[in-house]
């Protein structure tokens, strides 16, 4: 049992942006949410954390409506790092990721031991130590995205959604990142651009186009030349690589005329 959406819609100012989308993860594992701008990732992932309710179909954890879980319940059980996450308060980076324990207090405060190991070990898988006692506006834009991953991880959730979590990345950093997430027993929903990275670190991916689920298997499974050409409108080879058994993806351009008929 984990975070589910049943065949959710979501009427957006007149225009269905996720359109009767199923997801079903198995506990633990993590899901890659992929396809063009615009096709409706980071609603899905509004859906799933509860920012937003769907105008059909329903989100449930543990076979509840997420609606009717007491708010402090589900915002201990699902991290959400959304895109463009700022803060206009003058707050240091351990501050920042202090944020992630408040779901975890009582009336009487919580357990500060428990507080203070969960931000110890955020700050360190997430390569933020050094800079711990930073002001958040003087972080880069990889620091500031690394700020708000360890805040969700010092949550200790069960469910983490992450939008694009990986664009203001160094290349390190983007594999670093989604090693990390890929080990923690957690059941993850990521949306993601570069597709070679879902290859490499989701169990399973989801297409969107349109708002609508168009694929879902393994990424083996889903992503073919023909489903990238479909979904992207590129040309795609796909290469099995021996050692990993991931499939990896070169992009070939089409010629302008091709491009614009
Ligand atoms: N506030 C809003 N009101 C109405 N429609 C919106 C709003 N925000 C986004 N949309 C529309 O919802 C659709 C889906 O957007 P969404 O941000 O979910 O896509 P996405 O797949 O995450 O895109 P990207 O890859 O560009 O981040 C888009 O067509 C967008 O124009």
């Amino acid at each position: 049992m984990t975070l589910e959406a049943r065949e959710v819609a979501w009427d957006r100012g007149g225009r269905l942006v996720v359109d009767g989308v199923s997801l079903r993860p198995n506990p633990g594992e993590t899901i890659g949410l992929l396809g063009p701008n615009g096709s409706g990732k980071s609603s899905l992932i509004r859906l799933l954390s509860g920012i937003a309710r769907p105008t059909a179909g329903v989100v449930t954890l543990d076979d509840r409506a997420l609606s009717a879980v007491p708010r402090r319940e589900a915002a201990r059980a699902i991290a959400t790092v959304t895109q463009h996450a700022d803060t206009a308060v003058e707050l240091c980076v351990r501050d920042i990721v202090a944020l992630g324990r408040i779901p975890h207090r009582g009336a009487f405060g919580g357990d500060h031991r428990a507080d203070a190991e969960a931000v110890a070990e955020a700050l360190e898988r997430t390569g933020l130590v050094a800079k711990a006692g930073e002001s958040w506006h003087r972080l880069s834009g990889g620091e500031r995205q690394r700020a708000h991953i360890a805040r969700a991880l010092a949550q200790r959730p069960r469910e983490l959604l992450l939008d694009e979590p990986t664009n203001h990345l160094d290349i390190r950093h983007q594999l670093d990142l989604l090693r990390l997430v890929a080990d923690l027993p957690v059941t993850t929903v990521v949306a993601l651009h570069d597709l070679n990275l879902a290859a490499m670190f989701c169990d399973s991916v989801l297409i969107l186009k349109g708002g609508k689920a168009i694929a879902a298997g393994t990424p083996a499974e889903v992503l073919t030349p023909a489903l990238i050409a479909e979904v992207y409108e590129v040309d795609a080879v796909v290469n099995m690589d021996e050692s990993s058994g991931c499939p990896q993806i070169a992009f070939t351009p089409r010629a302008r005329a091709a491009q614009s008929r």
